[in-house]
């Protein structure tokens, strides 16, 4: 089994795109993918009964359980297979069984909160903050929780407001700093052509990490203009 060469995160508002765009970079190289939803770390909450699960903040960080997805995270990257837990948001709740996941060339964690710890950002190859208007999202949000999550209009729409917002603009929004890449409006087709073709190379072993932070600081260490880099290269 090869050791994974590339992570991948993937952060931002909820409905932004995070999925969406995780799925259609990696669509070429399905089988050289791991993907990793955040929301398989939410704290096991099985100690409360459903009604308290309902009023949990599940947008602040403490939300998560971000030990276990270090650890996992790390397994993952010396090749070793993990038990990954799976999460069913119709309960709040983790769910009982686990997933086995093998180590792959690319892995991609994809989150609201995926670019906010400190050393899973160490970690990470490739940081994408995915960016789309508030009001987008809500919409976006309503229709998924009402449809797919057995929510009702009323209750998504007072966690938007107690929550879930307030929370985006503390924590989430913050972490688009650490991005190396801002992927405006999802899934824009420009950017998630550019994106393909960078992790499809990554898997072939032919990529030249023109991302890669240190060789970047390096070079602005000794000289380089990066604002006027068409002009000085
Ligand atoms: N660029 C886009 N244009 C239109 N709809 C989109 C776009 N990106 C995502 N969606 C839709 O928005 C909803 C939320 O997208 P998703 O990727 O699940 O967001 P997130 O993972 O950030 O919560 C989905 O129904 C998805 O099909
Ligand atoms: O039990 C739960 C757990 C999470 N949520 C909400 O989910 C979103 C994150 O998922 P996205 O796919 O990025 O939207 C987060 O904003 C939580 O509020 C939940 O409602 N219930």
């Amino acid at each position: 089994m090869t050791i994974p060469s590339f992570v991948i995160g993937i952060a931002g508002g909820t409905g932004a795109g995070k999925t969406t765009v995780a799925q259609l970079v990696t669509e070429n190289v399905e089988d050289a993918v791991t993907r990793i939803p955040l929301d398989n770390y939410y704290e096991d909450l099985s100690h409360l009964d459903l009604e308290e699960r309902s009023d949990v903040n599940y947008d602040h960080p403490s939300a998560f359980e971000w030990e276990l997805l270090r650890e996992q995270l790390t397994h993952l990257l010396e090749g070793r297979t993990v038990e990954m837990p799976q999460y069913d948001f119709e309960i709040h709740n983790r769910k009982d069984e686990r997933i086995t996941v093998e180590p792959t060339d690319v892995i991609v964690l994809e989150g609201i909160l995926a670019l906010y710890d400190e050393r899973i950002n160490e970690m990470l190859d490739l940081r994408l903050y995915v960016e789309t208007d508030a009001d987008v999202r809500i919409l976006r949000r309503i229709q998924r929780d009402v449809v797919e999550r057995g929510r009702d209009l009323e209750g998504v729409m007072r966690q938007y407001l107690s929550t879930v917002k307030p929370m985006h603009e503390q924590f989430v929004e913050p972490t688009k700093k650490r991005a190396d890449l801002v992927v405006p409006e999802g899934a824009n087709s420009v950017a998630v052509n550019l994106l393909e073709e960078k992790i499809q190379a990554e898997v072939e072993g032919d990529a030249v990490r023109s991302w890669d932070r240190e060789t970047i600081e390096k070079r602005v260490s000794e000289g380089f203009d990066l604002d006027s880099a068409q002009t000085t290269e």
